[in-house]
């Protein structure tokens, strides 16, 4: 065969520009094309063996071999699978991969937002060009009496055909690397880059350097270290989940994620039918230390990595867990306006969502003691779930636990049925453990319970789950004071507006504040000499506003009115009320520290409100001696 040389079936002279414009970011896909045809073509002999269609020998072993060159700018993707013969060349290379790139032009030429190309776009073999100056094939085909072949082009619209010397059945494929690919001649690069997308391919893939020094021991002796794969070839989550143990499902972890505390439990997903689907979801210890929650979920296509956290295939809140799915129902070049608008892409991501709602919920019936260990790490993914995914909620909405003030886990029936003859359907709650302590020893000591909603996630959380159960609201427990905190009313009706008028004087002349609301209340406890409540509403408005102040509305528009609530069976109030021949600064003294005291329980003090506070304490102290 003579050189031939010819045009290639193509309408634009300037296609190449336009693809490295557009693919630019992604142009590391190139390792991932040229490795799956390489793995495609092994596959492909394998099944024509099987039809009887091809012989193999039977010690063949096959694998894909990429060679790096830095000294020649050249990287070198081989396999031993079907081949090409000439003809095959025309057509498959000439016509059908340039097709897809003219699919692509034509679908993008438009578009000038590069956002809009999300995802990778298939241009399969001319990829490489986004790296390389000149890509030559070498192949010779599978079939009897086949002639080696061999293929060249620059990256204009003109290729060259000729007869090649390949002796081995296989192809070869060699990328002249250009400037813009030149990161790729740092094996470091290569290396992480064919790890990135072909870490679980089917093929054992080696990577050599030429001229690579070899490693030497501390006596100067060559090293001869077996040749490694870069991949598994049989990745856990392929295998069957009966013959996967506890300790391979952990090591796939560490190794898949690289993330060495040992996740809380995993779920194996296997499905064949209505579409296949294979993969491992593993819940992650959190980092509580920052509450910081960095999942990824790997998306593999026959063990070929598309992409990361696709939230179009996984249902968004599942994204926060780690794992790999695998489904080669997916096409490997994901656009996200295709996923978004596919029916059968929304089926898989319900039946993932289904798969760990019945985990959990199984888990909670059969295990619940581990169930509760696991609580504060997973309750993040299962309360997002809630408020995410309707159908999510239904099947877990009975099994979300609370912890309540004797650090027990209890469900929302559990507790509701605790408390109902003391408030029925009203759930009281801690949000700052460590701000509401007063109040906490309060409800202790008076025999009533809350249960702890500390997360960030917790407000949405509350205002979900009262929507969805009738009746049940939700409290902080410095909300109002509870009437079975206080004890039955010995002033009269005359004496207590009396006394209250008389307090509502002096605070409000010793804070200065004009619109000071203030209540007597007989307390149970005689500790406490005073404290401040807020109710529900105001609260949740006030979160609301801050919520909004990040996107720089003030907060304090809004003002939401506290109140005072003043023990009378406390000795101090008692004073107070009943003595009127204290001196007026020493009045104005405890009116303002009593103030401060029922503050300080209840929210932080300004820095202004702290130093008065601290200097009147000390002024306190200095009249004890
Ligand atoms: N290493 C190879 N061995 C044998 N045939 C190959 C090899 N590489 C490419 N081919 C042939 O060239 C064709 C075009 O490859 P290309 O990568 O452009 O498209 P594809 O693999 O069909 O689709 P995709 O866009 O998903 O990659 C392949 O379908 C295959 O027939």
């Amino acid at each position: 065969m003579s050189i031939e040389k010819g045009n290639l079936s193509i309408h634009s002279e300037n296609i190449f520009p336009i693809i490295k414009k557009w693919l630019y970011s992604d142009h590391d896909i190139f390792a991932r094309e040229l490795i799956s045809n390489a793995s495609d073509a092994i596959t492909k002999l394998k099944q024509l063996s099987m039809m009887n269609e091809a012989t193999i020998d039977e010690n063949t072993k096959f694998q894909i071999d990429v060679v790096l060159d830095e000294q020649a700018k050249t990287i070198t993707f081989s396999d031993n699978g079907i081949g090409m013969t000439d003809e095959e060349i025309k057509k498959y290379i000439n016509q059908i991969a340039f097709s897809g790139a003219e699919d692509f032009l034509a679908q993008y030429k438009d578009k000038s937002d590069k956002e809009q190309i999300i995802g990778h776009f298939g241009l399969g073999f001319y990829s490489s060009f986004m790296v390389a100056e000149t890509v030559e094939i070498h192949t010779l085909s599978h079939q009897k009496n086949a002639e080696p072949a061999i293929w060249r082009c620059d990256g204009g619209t003109e290729f060259e055909l000729e007869k090649g010397h390949r002796q081995t059945r296989g192809t070869e494929i060699t990328l002249h690397i250009s400037d813009d690919g030149k990161e790729f001649l740092n094996e470091y690069t290569l290396r992480s880059t064919i790890q990135k997308y072909c870490s679980f391919m089917p093929y054992e893939i080696y990577l050599t350097v030429v001229g690579k020094e070899p490693s030497k021991d501390d006596e100067g002796n060559v090293i001869i270290e077996e040749p490694k794969p870069l991949n598994t070839t049989t990745p856990l989550y392929v295998k069957s989940p009966s013959e996967c143990t506890d300790e391979e499902y952990k090591e796939f972890y560490k190794s898949t994620f690289k993330d060495y505390k040992e996740p809380l439990f995993w779920i194996h997903l296997n499905m064949d039918y209505p579409f296949n689907l294979k993969g491992i979801l593993y819940f992650p210890k959190l980092n509580t230390e920052f509450d910081t929650i960095e999942g990824q979920i790997k998306l593999y296509n026959s063990q070929v990595f598309i992409a990361d956290n696709i939230k179009e295939v996984i249902p968004e809140f599942l994204l926060l867990l780690k794992g790999v799915i695998d489904c080669p129902d997916l096409p490997l070049n994901v656009s996200r306006s295709f996923l978004q608008n596919d029916g059968f892409v929304r089926k898989i991501s319900n039946y993932i969502s289904k798969k760990v709602a019945d985990k959990i919920t199984g888990l909670f019936k059969t295990e619940r003691e581990t169930f509760q260990n696991f609580w504060d790490d997973i309750s993040p993914f299962i309360k997002f779930g809630g408020l995410k995914d309707e159908k999510f909620f239904e099947t877990v909405e009975n099994i979300y636990l609370y912890k309540n003030l004797d650090d027990q886990y209890v469900t929302l029936d559990e507790y509701l049925a605790a408390a109902a003859d003391k408030h029925e359907n009203k759930v009281f709650y801690v949000s700052d453990v460590l701000q509401q302590a007063q109040y906490i020893k309060l409800f202790k000591d008076h025999d009533l319970d809350a249960v702890i909603l500390s997360h960030g996630i917790d407000s949405a959380f509350m205002s979900m789950i009262e929507s969805k159960k009738e009746g049940v609201s939700f409290v902080r427990i410095d909300a109002d004071i509870n009437e079975h905190l206080v004890e039955a009313e010995t002033m009269n009706e005359e004496e207590k507006k009396e006394a209250t008028e008389k307090l509502q004087e002096m605070f409000v002349k010793a804070l200065g504040q004009e619109n000071l609301k203030m209540k007597l209340e007989p307390m149970k406890s005689e500790s406490l000499s005073a404290m401040i409540v807020l109710s529900e509403e105001s609260r949740r408005m006030q979160d609301m506003m801050r919520m909004y102040g990040m996107n720089g509305l003030d907060p304090n528009m809004f003002k939401t009115e506290t109140t005072l609530i003043l023990n009378t069976k406390h000795s101090l109030v008692k004073h107070l009320i009943e003595n009127d021949k204290i001196e007026a600064s020493t009045k104005s003294l405890i009116c303002e520290q009593l103030y401060d005291l029922a503050m300080i329980s209840h929210a932080p003090l300004s820095s202004e409100a702290m130093t008065k506070f601290i200097n009147r304490s000390n002024t306190l102290l200095l009249k004890l001696i």
